[in-house]
């Protein structure tokens, strides 16, 4: 269902604690790999509970295009795998479409070509395509502002044996030679060589979702990560994906900034979802929190504290942790999130602007943001097409009068409800 929405859309007020229950849809990153790896797959693979938003329709249509059957039954997704073929993909603003299918498109019988977004030529990939060329695969691409970009070509095949990528400014690299990894008569041993990589969680999640199918996978996670993957079948048979806990993040920010209590169903009891840290922040900033029978329940303080917190590993949630931040009343520092300025836009520098605009202090560090409080006034945010960026700009509204977000409707890339539920919340 398409929705619209004025723009700039008044983001809802508070004018009491925030109360309510929130069933979040599927989980974006585990939509993506399931998907994937039921279109690698041995044999036919069922999806419950599937996420549908921009971002897995892109990946719905990539793969189909490429010559994967994908069926729906009732809320189901059904994928019937097959040799995959020549295509063209959209990558819209997907990081995961974009870099898992450039490293899957080595597998098709012809040239796979790929475009998206203008904001997706900023995104980096130069060192996932560095790579493939390591492994025999011929590229095509153009050059952007972040190195070799969009539009390009991927040609196959690639050899397996070992191959080293600088995975340093998105874990995505890893996770995409994963993908492509059992499918490779030799296998494939990856190494990253360069700084940290970030997001861990998001290539811990890869690991699990190909280990349940059927794979193979060592991993030595010490000075130089690697991860050896032997040849194999995959058979995925029904699965069934996770709230996104990272979507579910706004919700609890409600009752977190309101004093309010918001209750998640469904959250599970362990998970490879780095929204799972939220937890711990929200502690952190003074909430309190409980997990039974599957709920979970967080409660608000009566005031914010700021924190000092590395977000290296679950760098998706530093737009919902920046905003309590700029609520608190002590300051906040958050680092080891450089690699944001490769998101969906700089993000350091849209929070660090926004959050200024309403009259706010932050600032960009080398590796982060420094919030300090303030009092904050109305204004417009804008949302640099970034549904993070959207619904960083609704938190605030909760509890700043007069705040309006521009281009509401991009929350469309993982969560087509956002308003519709935020409005529903916040009576
Ligand atoms: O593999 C994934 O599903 C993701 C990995 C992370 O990317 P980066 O490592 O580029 O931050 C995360 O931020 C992104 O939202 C989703
Ligand atoms: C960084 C994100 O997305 P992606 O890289 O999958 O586009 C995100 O959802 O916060």
């Amino acid at each position: 269902m398409t929705h619209s929405f004025p723009d700039p859309w008044p983001a809802p007020h508070a004018s009491a604690p925030v109360f309510g229950r929130v069933d979040v849809p599927g989980s974006k990153s585990l939509t993506a790999r399931h998907l994937v790896i039921a279109a690698l797959a041995d044999e036919p693979s069922r999806l419950v509970g599937a996420l549908r938003s921009r971002d897995t329709d892109l990946m719905i249509t990539a793969l189909r295009s490429m010559g994967v059957r994908i069926d729906e039954d009732g809320g189901d997704l059904v994928l019937t795998p097959g040799p995959l073929t020549s295509a063209h993909i959209d990558v819209g603003l997907a990081g995961t479409v974009f870099r898992f299918l450039a490293a899957i498109a080595a597998l098709a019988d012809g040239p796979v070509s790929f475009d998206g977004d203008e904001a997706m030529y900023r995104r980096p990939i130069g060192p996932l395509l560095d790579a493939l060329e390591r492994l025999g695969v011929s590229i095509e691409a153009g050059d952007g502002p972040a190195g070799r970009t969009l539009p390009l070509t991927v040609q196959g095949p690639a050899r397996g044996g070992t191959v080293t990528v600088d995975a340093s400014g998105s874990s995505q690299f890893v996770s995409a030679f994963l993908l492509l990894a059992p499918r490779l008569p030799e296998g494939l041993t990856i190494v990253h060589e360069g700084g940290p990589v970030p997001s861990l969680p998001h290539v811990a999640m890869t690991v699990e979702t190909l280990r349940a199918a059927g794979a193979h996978i060592d991993e030595d996670l010490g000075e130089r990560p690697t991860w050896r993957v032997s040849p194999g079948p995959l058979r995925p048979g029904t699965v069934t994906v996770e709230p996104d806990l990272s979507n579910a993040t706004p919700f609890l920010a409600a009752a977190a900034a309101t004093a309010g209590t918001v209750e998640i169903p469904r959250w599970p009891s362990q998970t490879s979802q780095a929204g799972a840290h939220i937890i711990a922040i929200l502690e952190q900033m003074g909430s309190s929190t409980s997990l039974v029978d599957g709920v979970l329940s967080v409660t608000g303080p009566e005031k914010l504290t700021g924190l000092d917190i590395s977000l290296h590993d679950a760098g998706e949630l530093t737009p919902t942790v920046a905003a309590l931040a700029a609520l608190a009343d002590s300051p906040s520092r958050l680092s080891g999130i450089a690699h944001l300025r490769g998101h969906e836009t700089d993000r350091l520098a849209a929070i660090a602007a926004e959050i200024t605009k309403l009259g706010g202090t932050c600032v960009e560090t080398r590796d982060g943001l420094v919030i300090e409080p303030s009092p904050l006034h109305g204004g417009v945010v804008d949302s640099y097409e970034d549904h993070r960026m959207a619904t960083f700009g609704a938190i605030l509204g909760l509890i700043v009068p007069g705040v309006s977000v521009l281009d509401i409707g991009c929350t469309s890339k993982t969560m087509p409800d956002f308003p519709t539920m935020w409005e529903g919340l916040v009576r």
